[in-house]
């Protein structure tokens, strides 16, 4: 895009969006920072780093000699994000607020803002992402479509909490730290006098939520809502809960008076019902062959789908988990059913106190045809993939396909 003229970074306080707006001011872009407000401190009954880090995201912009704005999206946060999470919560599903924020904040109050209100050709964030439109939108070309890949720094790389992303707004967005890894971009703050953000603790957590146990914090907004742990293989009921909102399938509970530990296998919303599982290992803990509805594919659903209705391509539980051979088949009602190589387990021992909601990503690999770029990811929260095929439950929520660069290529470029 050759009539790039403003661009609007997104300003977290963080390093990596301080180095990306150092990048457009040396390109010559016009450019201006924004940090978005995304929670009503109000609201809030533990710590918040907002106020430090719009502090931060201020000094980042006057170092670097950019205008600042602060807006807040507090309203469409609340709306589009949070809401929709307690609702998913209160069904039993487990949708993940990272996806949820990029898709409805960044990328669309976000992107929305920067081009009606600031004027801007383009926005630009932070993420380790890279588009087949260039870190710069060098190759801009809208009749093209553009294509979501990962980034070159893979142990960095943000996709996965891209892919939900939709194909307009990413059309105008520049990644600049796409061909970067993690270690270069410290070192460029360092060496343009950002020392003080470098030295900053990484933020963690979620999006604009903060790092505090996340299951704790919705219970805050959800009312409480008895029901009973029952036995998976005898409907036995063997505790008690205060909501199924306080649980993940996959994770242990701690029910008093039984002797081999229980774990979340199936979740009712309607009764209100947990059913566990006798043991870490119990069949009823792994999937192997679950649907997936309304796929969102950011460019367009992959040929091979589409002529021959499957084919086969890698799963990953989690974006940093190795990758798991699996065939998509698309189904008459459009819906896609994913076959796992093996049964996978929901959660890892180590992941039981997870706070954050956990996702699971398919990774598609085209094959010899499209080298350059494999389609990647469906991924969904961690409670659809436990809907097995045999129930003939339906997921409710999304799946989402991106595209990453495959490791071969990446391999070239380091
Ligand atoms: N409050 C915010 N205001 C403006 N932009 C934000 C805010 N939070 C995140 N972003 C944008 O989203 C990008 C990714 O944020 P995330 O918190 O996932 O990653 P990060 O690696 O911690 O980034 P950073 O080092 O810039 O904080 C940031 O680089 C930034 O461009």
């Amino acid at each position: 895009m050759s009539n790039i003229r403003r661009v609007i970074v997104a300003v977290s306080g963080g390093v990596d969006s301080a180095v990306a707006a150092l990048f457009l001011k040396q390109k010559g872009y016009d450019v201006v920072g924004v940090f978005m407000e995304n929670w009503d401190l109000r609201d809030e009954t533990g710590f918040c780093s907002v106020v430090q880090d719009a502090e931060d995201a201020q000094w980042v912009c006057s170092r670097l000699d950019i205008p600042f704005h602060r807006v807040s999206f507090v309203k469409e946060y609340w709306h589009d994000v949070f809401c929709n999470l307690l609702k998913e919560y209160q069904n039993g599903y487990t949708p993940n607020p990272d996806i949820l924020c990029n898709r409805q904040i960044k990328f669309d109050a976000f992107y929305k803002y920067a081009l009606d209100k600031l004027d801007a050709n383009a926005i630009a964030t932070g993420h380790y992402a890279c588009t087949t439109f260039g870190d710069f939108l060098e190759n801009y070309d809208p009749s093209e479509g553009v294509r979501l890949l990962k980034s070159l720094d893979h142990f960095k790389d943000q996709t996965f909490f891209l892919s939900q992303v939709a194909q307009i707004p990413l059309q105008r967005t520049m990644f600049p730290l796409g061909n970067l890894v993690k270690n270069q971009v410290r070192q460029i703050a360092s060496e343009s006098g950002m020392d003080y953000i470098v030295r900053k603790k990484e933020s963690t957590g979620i999006c604009f939520i903060g790092s505090r146990n996340f299951r704790n914090f919705i219970s805050l907004y959800l009312v409480d809502k008895q029901g009973y742990f029952r036995d998976i293989d005898n409907g036995r009921v063997v505790g008690e809960h205060s909501g199924i909102h306080q649980w993940t399938v996959g994770q242990r509970c701690r029910i008093g008076g039984q002797i081999r530990p229980y774990f979340v296998a199936r979740k009712e919303p309607k009764s209100g019902d947990i059913f566990v599982a006798s043991g870490t290992n119990h069949p009823s803990l792994f999937v192997q062959l679950f649907f997936a509805a309304r796929p969102h594919w950011i460019h367009s659903v992959p040929q091979p789908l589409l002529q021959e209705g499957m084919f086969e391509c890698d799963f990953r539980f989690q974006h940093t988990k190795p990758l798991l051979k699996c065939v998509l088949i698309i189904t008459t009602n459009n819906e896609v059913l994913i076959r796992l190589v093996r049964p996978l387990r929901a959660i890892t021992p180590g992941q039981d106190k997870s706070d954050v909601a956990d996702c699971c990503v398919c990774h598609v690999d085209m094959g010899k045809a499209m080298k350059e770029f494999s389609p990647l990811y469906v991924c969904m929260g961690l409670d659809q993939i436990r809907r097995p095929v045999e129930s003939a439950s339906r997921l409710q929520n999304v799946s989402s396909v991106v595209e990453t660069r495959s490791d071969e290529q990446s391999r070239k470029l380091i």
